[in-house]
This record gives structure tokens, C-alpha cells and sequence, in this order.
């Protein structure tokens, strides 16, 4: 058979040979159909039969069981046990449903299913019994065959995943024509899945078309679908600038707001997983890893800054081996409620964030030096060693001091967990501090609704508005496009809409410090375990007892330090104390150099004896 090139003309080669370089040249051939116009519409017709196949089962059935049936009582009356071993077969196998049958059909675990293919086994295994018997058209049992079908038929048609297969079938029979009339002609649906607030396609584009003419095409395909205004997205497949992710919003879940759900238990989350702050328009949780990044918000008056900084807030205070101080130039609107369970008193004015930030600077130098003593590379946030979040509502009015200290945070504060939060209304070079490059250093960004355009691209980095982050057209407060690493699509999220109330229960439910409430009193938490200066002088449950412990080691006289100090100056019971240093000692940073005394490990002095089986060593 000869094959024709894309031109028509007809090619020497079959299907698949190589061509001059090695190359197939497959790509260039369609198949030709031979017998003409008739063969082609007989062709559809089975491609038709085959497609529908979920469809047009219950004939098939139909169909089956007369062909069986005829075939057996014309095979002789006594083959009547063969449909009951199958039948049996059949119930056994859905009973005790094997991990091969389950993993083909794990539709089979719902009984609904497994109580349709029990009747259906059993309707079909009687009829071909007495089929075999007294043939397929003897007596009523046509009328029985036909009344069978349609009552199995019914519930198999309704299935709501057929009605989904069904609707995925036609959007994408459909698709050529919808994208003929918007401009994309020749562009394919390849995959879509529906969801309950709409569906999500796969496009591939025709050749030379770039997915971003499909953000030119969205009015056209909005009309074009019969759809709303707004209704459509488009969102680019990575690595391939020919194909683009269509999603359908039929049903917005962003229209009402999404009320913030306080989550039970006590400071038992880690800031090493991610936190939910909202959720996208496809129903799914917005979860975004704040582990040494800081975060920068961003959107005009009123479009939700605070109360998205407030979800933040109340997700960060869930976290155990996390610590957060506040600077607030609203006069402490925003942030005063949270007093409690900050781990220092907000500041409020210009002079006092100068403080606060200067501390941030000293706390992260601190925790440099006690990395690079312990040569380690990155803070580990735990409950003795938390990760600090300086939260900055209205950036902008820092003085020029404070923003170079912000900036020097966000320069070195990564490695240390010492990582900033600022909301501001636009992050430009003067409100982010002329000669700084701290908006640069911010990998998690929101940008909430924007009135200017070009203000996308300040807040998210430049080309974000190009590639489609265009927030101008959001109609509710607390929508935004987050970017971040592994967050690099514009998929529209909502944040939890949180009340003044909840944030009051949230901060008491997360209370810090209870000294420092509303008003409290400034810098008050000298007492207790984790509070008051370490020996290394870190700020309380801040740098916390791990790098006090770490200090007093490092400043041990040769003959070491006792426990009974180390327990005063990291406040640690002896058994958590011991734990620590077994396992400073198990990583070669400190040892033990008599009965209960310890000191770091330097690397002038030889190892010590390691006096094994000292019962003091261990836990008691
Ligand atoms: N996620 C949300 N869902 C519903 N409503 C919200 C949400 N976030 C904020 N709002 C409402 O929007 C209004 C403005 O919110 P907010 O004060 O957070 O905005 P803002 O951007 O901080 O404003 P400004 O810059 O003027 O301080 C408030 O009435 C608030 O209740």
C-alpha cells in the first residue's frame, strides 16, 4: 500500500522508514483510505461503536447473552453447568475482590458497584442456564432478556462518572470548533477533568502558535463556550510553549468568603511544613512553605493585606518552633492584637522599630556565629531554637535607618531563620528603601488586587502581568496570585476571611508570653525558662536555651562546665539537658571532660577520655 505525504503526493516509503539522516519520517505520512467514501463512513461508524463503548453497553449485553445463549443449547442442552461455574466465578471473585481485580477496578470497593454486579452476575448466569436448556427464544425469554437490560441498564447510565465521561467527551469533540471561533484554529483539547466547581483542560496549540495567544483569546473563548465573563483561565505547561492549561470556573468557590476554620490543639505544628492560608479556585488548600523565605504582601487599600497578614499570623502561632515579633506603624492597629502571642511587644513607632529591627540584626548574627562554631550551615527550627518572623505591616513608613537594618535582614537572614513578612500597598525602590535590595530577596510574594497594572509586575517581579498575574480585575478583598518557588502559575486563591474575634482567640490560644498582652509590659520577660537573657546574651525564646547551651560550652575553662550551670543557664530539666548534649557529643561538638562536667569540643585539645559508661552520660 502506498502512504501520502501531507501534500497529498505519494511517498515511496511505507510508514516508519528512515529517512536520509536516520530520522522517521513518520510525522509526513497519513494513512490512506482505500475503497473510497463508503469504506470511510463504515470506518467511523466502528471508531464510533468502540468510542461509545460505555454508552452502548446494555446492547452489547443484549446482544452477548442471545449470541451465548444460541451458541450453547446449539452446543447441546448439557453444557447448561458451564454459565453456572462462570456465574460462580464471577460472585466469587467480586466477593473476595483480589488486589489485581481491585487495582483494574477500584470502582468494585464501593458496594453500590458490587451489589449492581452481583444482580447483573446472577441475572445473566440464570438466563444463559435456561438459555442453554431451552434455547434463547423460547417461551418469554426474549421479553426477560430485554426487561433485564433495561432494568441494569439504568443505574449503569447514571453512574455519575459516565455522566463525566460524557461531559469530557463532548467538551473535547466540541473543542476544534470553540477554538476556530476564537482564533485558535487547529488548537486540540487533549485531556480535561471535571471538578465541582468546573472543569480543567490540556491544550496543544497548532504549530508556531505560543500559549501565551490563548491569554490574548480568553473573551473570545468565553464567548465562544457560552461562557461568563471571567470564567475562563489560562494557565502555561512547563516545558512546553505550545500547550496551556484551560480551566473553566463554572461555579466560583471564591465568591462567597471562605470563613477560617481555627485548628484544634496547641502550638503542636512545625514551621517546617507548609501553612495553609487559603484556598484556590479549584476547591484545593493553598499550602505555602515559609521556611527561611521571606514574604512580601502586596495590593492596594482595602484589597485584604491585613487580613491575609492576620492568617499568616494565626497559622505562625500554631507553629511550636516558631517566634514572631511585630512592627506596626498603624499605630498598632493590626498588630496589637496579637500582643500575646508575639514574643516581644509590638512596635509601634519609628524609634522603636529602629530597636527591634537592630535586635533581629544582633539575633541573626548571633545565630551565624553559633552556626559557624557548630559547623553547620542552616538553622534548624525547634521548640528550644525557633525560626523568627519580623512582621512589617506598611513597610513604607519605616525610617531609612530601619529599612537598611530590614534590608541587612533580608540580605543574611535566610540560612538563620531570621526572615521577614512585610505587607506594603507598592514595593517601590522609595518605599522599599532607596540603595536597599530587599524586595529582591522576598521568594514568597502575594499580590492582592491592584489598581495599576504596571504595579503586578512590582510586587511579583518584573514580567509577571505579561505572563498573566494581572490582579487589576479582582472584585473581593482577600483574592491574590502567590509566586514562590514551585508556586509558578497565576492560580487565583482566597484567603480565610478571619475575624476580630478569631484573631483575639487565636492569640490567646497561642499566647506566648502572657506579660506582654495588650499594653503589656515592655521587654518584662526576664523570668521563667525561656525567658531572660541567655548567657550569650539572645534575646528570650529567641535563640532560646539551644545557643545558650552552646555558649556556656564554648566558654568552659579547660576542666569544663558542670551541669548544675548548664541547667541554670538554658533552664532545661537534667534529662532534656542530657539528651542535648549526648547528642552534641554524638555529632562531635562537645564532650564530656569529668563526672558531670562538659565543655565544646576544640579543635586544639585531643579528645578527652570519653569515660564511658559514666552513668551521668546518659539520661537518667
Ligand atoms: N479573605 C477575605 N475574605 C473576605 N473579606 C475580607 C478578606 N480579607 C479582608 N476582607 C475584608 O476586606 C476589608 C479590607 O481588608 P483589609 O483591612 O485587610 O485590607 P487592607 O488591604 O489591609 O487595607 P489597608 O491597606 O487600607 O489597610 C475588611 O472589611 C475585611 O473584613
Amino acid at each position: 500500500m502506498r502512504r501520502r505525504n501531507y501534500r497529498g503526493a505519494a511517498s515511496p516509503y511505507g510508514r516508519g522508514r528512515p529517512g536520509r539522516h536516520g530520522r522517521k519520517d513518520e510525522m509526513w505520512i497519513v494513512p490512506v483510505r482505500q475503497g473510497g467514501d463508503m469504506f470511510y463512513v463504515g470506518d467511523e461508524f466502528f471508531r464510533a461503536l468502540w468510542r461509545y463503548r460505555a454508552e452502548l453497553a446494555p446492547v452489547y449485553w443484549l446482544i452477548g447473552c442471545f449470541v451465548g445463549g444460541a451458541w450453547l443449547h446449539a452446543s447441546g442442552p448439557n453444557w447448561w453447568p458451564m454459565p453456572v461455574v462462570a456465574g460462580l466465578t464471577g460472585l466469587l471473585l467480586l466477593t473476595f475482590r483480589p488486589v489485581a481485580l481491585i487495582s483494574r477496578y477500584p470502582l468494585l470497593n464501593r458496594w453500590r458497584v458490587r451489589l449492581w454486579g452481583t444482580g447483573f452476575i446472577l441475572s445473566v448466569s440464570v438466563w444463559l442456564t435456561i438459555a442453554t436448556v431451552i434455547g434463547p427464544t423460547a417461551g418469554k425469554m426474549e421479553l426477560v432478556a430485554f426487561l433485564a437490560t433495561a432494568t441494569f441498564a439504568v443505574p449503569w447510565l447514571w453512574r455519575e462518572d459516565r455522566r463525566r465521561l460524557t461531559k469530557v467527551r463532548i467538551l473535547r469533540d466540541r473543542f476544534p470548533d470553540t477554538a476556530d471561533a476564537a482564533g485558535l484554529t487547529g488548537a486540540k483539547m487533549l485531556s480535561a477533568i471535571l471538578d465541582k466547581w468546573g472543569w480543567t483542560a490540556r491544550i496543544k496549540l497548532r504549530r508556531g502558535q505560543h500559549w501565551t495567544e490563548a491569554i490574548t483569546a480568553i473573551p473570545q473563548l468565553e464567548s465562544a463556550f457560552g461562557a461568563r465573563n471571567g470564567a475562563l483561565r489560562v494557565e502555561p505547561v512547563n516545558h512546553d510553549a505550545g500547550a496551556f492549561t484551560l480551566r473553566m470556573v463554572e461555579v466560583d468557590p471564591h465568591s462567597e468568603p471562605i470563613e477560617w476554620a481555627p485548628r484544634p490543639g496547641k502550638r503542636n505544628q512545625s514551621i517546617t511544613q507548609p501553612i495553609t492560608v487559603g484556598v484556590f479556585e479549584d476547591g484545593s488548600d493553598i499550602s505555602v512553605s515559609f521556611l527561611r523565605k521571606h514574604v512580601l504582601i502586596g495590593g492596594a487599600s482595602d484589597s485584604g493585606k491585613s487580613g491575609l497578614l492576620n492568617v499568616i499570623l494565626a497559622r505562625l502561632a500554631e507553629c511550636g518552633d516558631v517566634a514572631m515579633w511585630g512592627i506596626d506603624l498603624k499605630e498598632g492597629m493590626e498588630l496589637s492584637p496579637w500582643s500575646r502571642a508575639l514574643n516581644r511587644p509590638v512596635a509601634t513607632n519609628k524609634d522603636s522599630a529602629e530597636i527591634l529591627l537592630a535586635a533581629g540584626v544582633a539575633e541573626l548574627e548571633k545565630r551565624a556565629s553559633f552556626l559557624m562554631a557548630s559547623g553547620r550551615r542552616e538553622w534548624e527550627p525547634e521548640f528550644d531554637a525557633p525560626a523568627l518572623f519580623i512582621i512589617i505591616d506598611e513597610y513604607a513608613e519605616l525610617s531609612r535607618k530601619a529599612q537598611k537594618l530590614a534590608d541587612s535582614i533580608a540580605r543574611r537572614g535566610r540560612a538563620v531563620c531570621v526572615t521577614l513578612i512585610i505587607a506594603t500597598q507598592r514595593p517601590t525602590q522609595t518605599a522599599m528603601g532607596e540603595g536597599t535590595a530587599a524586595r529582591s530577596q522576598m521568594q514568597v510574594r502575594f499580590c492582592l488586587r491592584v489598581n495599576e497594572r504596571p504595579d503586578v509586575d512590582l510586587i511579583l517581579g518584573a514580567g509577571k502581568l505579561k505572563a498573566g498575574w494581572d490582579t487589576t480585575m479582582f472584585d473581593s478583598p482577600g483574592k491574590f496570585f502567590v509566586s514562590g518557588p514551585g508556586m509558578d502559575t497565576p492560580r487565583r486563591g482566597r484567603a480565610y476571611r478571619i475575624t476580630d474575634a478569631d484573631v483575639r482567640a487565636a492569640a490567646d490560644l497561642h499566647a506566648r508570653h502572657a506579660d506582654t498582652g495588650p499594653g503589656g509590659r515592655s521587654e518584662s520577660r526576664s523570668d521563667g525558662p525561656s525567658g531572660g537573657q541567655g548567657s550569650n546574651g539572645s534575646p528570650a525564646g529567641v535563640s532560646g536555651p539551644e545557643m545558650a547551651l552552646w555558649a556556656a560550652l564554648n566558654d568552659a575553662p579547660a576542666e569544663g562546665v558542670s551541669v548544675a550551670d548548664l541547667r541554670a543557664v538554658t533552664g532545661h530539666g537534667k534529662t532534656q539537658l542530657y539528651r542535648r548534649l549526648n547528642a552534641l557529643k554524638a555529632q562531635g561538638q562537645a564532650e564530656q571532660v569529668g563526672r558531670g562536667l562538659w565543655r565544646s569540643r576544640r579543635a586544639d585539645t585531643a579528645p578527652q577520655g570519653q569515660q564511658e559508661g559514666d552513668p551521668e552520660s546518659h539520661p537518667e
